[in-house]
């Protein structure tokens, strides 16, 4: 029997997503012993200090990559959202699994939604697309810091220390936590995070034997939408030091990609629309982003924190 080893993160959410991928994969391939290899990484044991500050997204692959160069493990299975828009050299996407819900929740154990929160409501997010995307709807709210795997922000909910929290729907249902979604945050009046809702895997590229085994899994529906959002935030230099939003379907044979750039301090929202052709995902995604950059996003991309510019 071949054996596939699938290098993991440990929080509920990430050994949820990897049993998952084993499961089809087992289910596909009657042949192949499929294995968990769960491991630790910086993004996981660095909980107070903001991402952008200590290494970006690319922290959470690092250590399954490190696993996979050293023949512990064949692929690693990621949220599409945490993955870099640029992989590391030698590494390569095997399968984007049909995308779940990619819309935020609103969790509260009081309130039902946005417009329901009073005057200098207590919010907690630390993502700065929600940060931008609360800012432009609610000017007044109080927004705090929060990090930590799903269980740990439900519980500092749920201490009282938030009037509300957004959190991805995806990975609520994923872990049996659907009850706890008071409102659904969707387009067109809530952009989600590029890839949101996207499980993908990742393995060594060249290793024909296992991109073969990974090819039935993907969902070509899926990698197109998460392909033309993946184009946008690289055109746009995306990073977790800016805010940038994506959501792109299929509408009639073609794709809709929706794009949203914010300002971080200001609280502006600069947005734009396209309409591509199935199979040109990513040149949709330059499309949007250059609609962008016109408008000014080239401006918000620069600020504070904002890395290099756009060129
Ligand atoms: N940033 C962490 C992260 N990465 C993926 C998900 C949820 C699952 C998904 O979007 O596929 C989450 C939690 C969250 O944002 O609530």
């Amino acid at each position: 029997m071949k054996l596939l080893r699938i290098a993991t993160r440990q929080s509920a959410l990430a050994l949820w997503q990897a049993e998952h991928v084993a499961a089809r994969l087992r289910a596909v391939h009657a042949d192949l012993q499929v294995e968990l290899v769960p491991m630790t990484t910086r993004g996981d044991q660095i909980l107070d200090r903001p991402l952008a500050e200590i290494g970006g997204k690319g922290l959470f692959l690092k250590e399954l990559e490190v696993a996979m160069l050293e023949g512990r493990a064949d692929i690693a299975v990621h949220s599409l959202k945490d993955v870099p828009m640029e992989l590391e050299p030698g590494f390569a996407l095997g399968a984007v699994l049909e995308r779940a819900d990619a819309a935020d929740a609103f969790i509260s154990n009081r309130y039902r939604g946005i417009a329901d929160l009073p005057p200098g409501a207590r919010v907690g997010t630390s993502s700065l697309r929600r940060q931008a995307q609360l800012r432009a709807l609610r000017p007044d709210l109080e927004l705090l810091d929060l990090r930590g795997n799903v269980g740990t922000r439900l519980a500092r909910l749920d201490a009282g220390n938030y009037d509300a929290i957004i959190l991805a729907c995806a990975g609520l249902e994923r872990l049996g936590l659907a009850g706890r979604i008071a409102g659904r945050l969707q387009p067109p009046d809530w952009i989600p995070a590029v890839a949101q809702g996207a499980i993908a895997i990742e393995y060594r590229a060249g290793d024909r034997a296992t991109q073969q085994r990974l090819a039935p899994l993907n969902d070509a529906d899926s990698a197109r939408c998460t392909g033309a959002e993946r184009a946008m935030n690289l055109r746009l230099h995306g990073s977790c030091s800016v805010p940038i939003a994506g959501y792109c379907r299929e509408i009639e044979g073609g794709l809709e990609l929706t794009g949203l750039v914010g300002d971080v301090s200001g609280g502006r929202l600069l947005r734009a629309e396209a309409v591509g052709s199935l199979d040109q995902p990513e040149a949709l995604g330059n499309v949007v982003a250059e609609m962008l950059l016109q408008q000014g996003a080239g401006q918000f991309l620069r600020g504070p924190g904002g890395g290099s510019p756009a060129p």
